[in-house]
């Protein structure tokens, strides 16, 4: 038996290939089955939101196309008609477990803005205590580029890691078509082993997992592994598991061991860190020297403007940018208290020329420790 928190709060990400027979068809059954558990979990879990993928499949059997187009305009086409069939679908099924459901549409520009991602939490807040499940999706209608360039969450194993650390959930459960994380990918690796628990985060763990294989799916075993390193670092355990069985969820949560369990929370980042790190998009880069470099890395020391040999793009203050070597090797993410221009006046300086130089000094950090994240938090 494993021992797992006390969970108040849990998100739950339904992959595309669970619920559609044969990648295109939506399984209302599985659905139905689906609601009714998550029904009569609500009645010793407080709050639970759901990030479930399927807008496209759904939107292919309405199109009645074959597969899913490699087009972009025409996935986000399908996604449109298929997301309102989705959600009916879900309304339908949780209505008669007597649940109210709500749909919450999100892109990443919106979750780079502060004040929309801190409304999106105060509204999820809002539905929470009207005992309404939310149910989250990316909004492929109007992202503009394809999955994994810095517009997209790039899949919704992504997303659902970043809601968790937004809505401070104590669990997310990754429901896939396979029984958890194995050492290979067991469709190609007869001889790959499930892994039940996951201490400690390694980056071997990335090199053992592979992409999707299936048409309507998207990230893969890797997307899984990354989504669960951000929920961990948003304080988070997580678990992936093969949701095909919907009783598996509470197999899960009374503690059988299916499945592969993250269990092992390092130190958390804190929630305005974890915005940094995973919710903004950065604004422009600064090149810093290797002095620099050593201080906020290993002395974890804030980010003077003495250190600075080079900015790119153009950003204001509050922003947050990338902080690089001079190789360009990303050392962390943090938020300015300059402007691009107000660096490229000061930077090599000595923090008591700022006040000369600008005429004003808003502080004497360019980016202070507090509002900087360190590249080991960041992706891969
Ligand atoms: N190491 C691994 N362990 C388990 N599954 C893996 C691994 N590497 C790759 N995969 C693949 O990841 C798939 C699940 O991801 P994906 O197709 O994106 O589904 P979903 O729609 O559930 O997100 C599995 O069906 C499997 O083929
Ligand atoms: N937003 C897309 C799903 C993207 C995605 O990550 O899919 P999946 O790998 O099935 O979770 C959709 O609703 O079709």
């Amino acid at each position: 038996m494993r021992r797992l928190p006390q969970v108040k709060t849990l998100v739950i990400k339904i992959g595309s290939n669970i619920l559609t027979n044969n990648s295109t068809i939506i399984d209302n059954n599985y659905i139905n089955n689906l609601a009714k558990v998550i029904g009569e979990l609500k009645s010793q879990i407080e709050n639970i939101l759901i990030v479930s993928s399927g807008a496209v499949a759904a939107g292919i059997q309405v199109l009645g196309l074959q597969e899913k187009p490699k087009e972009i305009s025409k996935r986000q086409a399908c996604a449109a008609v298929g997301q309102p069939k989705l959600i009916q679908i879900y309304e339908n099924a949780f209505e008669h477990c007597g649940l109210k459901v709500a749909q919450i549409l999100i892109t990443k520009d919106d979750f780079s803005n502060r004040r929309r991602y801190l409304n999106a939490k105060y509204t999820i807040r809002e539905l929470f205590s009207n005992n309404v499940i939310p149910i989250v999706n990316e909004n492929d209608t109007v992202v503009v580029e394809e999955l994994k360039f810095v517009d997209s969450f790039g899949d919704n194993d992504n997303l659902s890691a970043l809601m968790a650390g937004l809505i401070g959930a104590e669990l997310l459960l990754i429901l896939s078509d396979v029984d958890g994380f194995f050492t290979a990918d067991p469709s190609k690796d007869k001889s790959a082993t499930l892994i039940s628990e996951i201490k400690y985060f390694d980056s071997k763990l990335l090199g053992m997992a592979g992409d999707s294989i299936t048409s309507v799916g998207t990230g893969g075993m890797k997307s899984k592994i990354l989504a669960a390193k951000k929920a961990l670092n948003a304080g988070c355990y997580v678990g992936i598991i093969n949701g095909k069985d919907p009783e598996n969820i509470k197999r899960f949560l009374n503690g059988d061991e299916i499945g592969t369990y993250f269990s092992h929370l390092e130190d958390p980042l804190k929630k305005r860190k974890l915005w940094i790190a995973y919710a903004a998009i950065p604004k422009g880069e600064i090149v810093v020297d290797e002095g620099a470099k050593k201080a906020i890395v290993n002395d974890k020391k804030s980010l003077l403007p003495s250190g600075i040999v080079n900015v790119n793009g153009r950003f204001n203050v509050g922003d947050v940018v990338r902080i690089v070597d001079q190789k360009g090797k990303e050392l962390g993410r943090g938020k300015v208290r300059y402007s691009n221009i107000e660096i490229e006046k000061i930077m090599g300086k000595k923090t008591a020329e700022i006040i000369n130089i600008l005429g004003y000094k808003f502080s004497d950090e360019v980016v202070h420790r507090d509002d900087f994240v360190l590249s080991d938090f960041l992706e891969g």
